[in-house]
């Protein structure tokens, strides 16, 4: 499901299997428990240290787990309900996060990338892709909202969900949705690495770091504790 390596100061969180690293429970709770030994590991030094998470494959992840999720309603609750979890440790990591994208980002995998503080992505292959128009499907309101406060213009967001378009690295640069545009799977993990040395090297007090990223993030985080998300099936 997922691993971690520690690399000097960095953990490397990697989504693991060959299959679309779909979110479903299983995976949500092993993402959840690597990040709870990051910063179980990075308190326990006291160490600056900074987060890098990617994924093997094709995919970095093809959204939720619709086949799991569809028998039951109850099913779509609780897996928006640990994917708001998720994205609430990442939002709270004492420490920088990166995302390196070496494949497809689809849906909530979407936003699991764009809730990193940087988003770096391939260019040759992988696409950011809100596909919920495709799939008929209302998008989360609370995915709106981490969306608004990761992307500076209204036009971009519009075109991402009401025209679904399958964004690749460079059009995301463009867009100012991603970071920087990289020529392989290596390249865009040696420059996640590369960013992390760099952000480590400043020394930032891990706490501090992350009550200033909840306050930049303050309607994303207020988003993802309302009922009113999980009311409107939104996830
Ligand atoms: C009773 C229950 C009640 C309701 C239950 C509700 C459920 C929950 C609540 C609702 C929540 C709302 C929010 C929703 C959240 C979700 O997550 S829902 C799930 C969303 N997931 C999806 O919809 C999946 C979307 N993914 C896809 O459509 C595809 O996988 C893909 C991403 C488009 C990839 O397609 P695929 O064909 O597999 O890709 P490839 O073969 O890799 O590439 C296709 C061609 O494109 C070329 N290519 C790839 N990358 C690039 C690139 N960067 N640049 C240029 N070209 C690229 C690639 O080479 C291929 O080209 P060809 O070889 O020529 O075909």
């Amino acid at each position: 499901m997922c691993t971690v390596e520690k690399r000097g100061d960095l953990f490397i969180l990697t989504i693991t299997g060959d299959d679309q690293h779909r979110l479903n429970p299983t995976r949500i709770d092993s993402i959840r428990d690597a990040l709870a030994r990051v910063k179980s590991e990075s308190e326990s030094t006291s160490r600056p240290s900074a987060l890098i998470t990617t994924a093997r494959g094709k995919f970095f992840s093809n959204g939720y787990d619709l086949d799991w999720a569809l028998s039951d309603p109850i099913r779509a609750k609780l897996m928006s309900r640990k994917l708001r979890l998720l994205i609430s440790d990442l939002i709270s990591l004492p420490m920088p996060t990166i995302a390196a994208v070496t494949g497809h980002a689809a849906a909530s995998g979407f936003i699991l990338a764009l809730s990193h503080d940087y988003l770096l992505m391939r260019r040759d292959r992988g696409f950011l892709y809100m596909s919920e128009l495709d799939i008929r499907l209302k998008i989360s309101s609370w995915f709106v909202q981490i969306m608004k406060c990761k992307i500076a213009s209204p036009k971009v967001w519009r075109d991402v969900v009401l025209k679904a378009p399958k964004i690749t690295a460079e059009m995301g640069v463009d867009w100012g949705i991603v970071d920087s545009a990289h020529g392989s799977v290596e390249e865009t993990v040696e420059a996640a690495v590369k960013l992390g040395v760099e952000l480590v090297k400043r020394k930032w007090d891990g706490i501090i770091y992350a009550e200033n990223r909840m306050t930049v993030l303050a309607n994303v985080v207020a988003g993802l504790g309302s009922d009113e998300t999980v009311g409107d099936f939104g996830g």
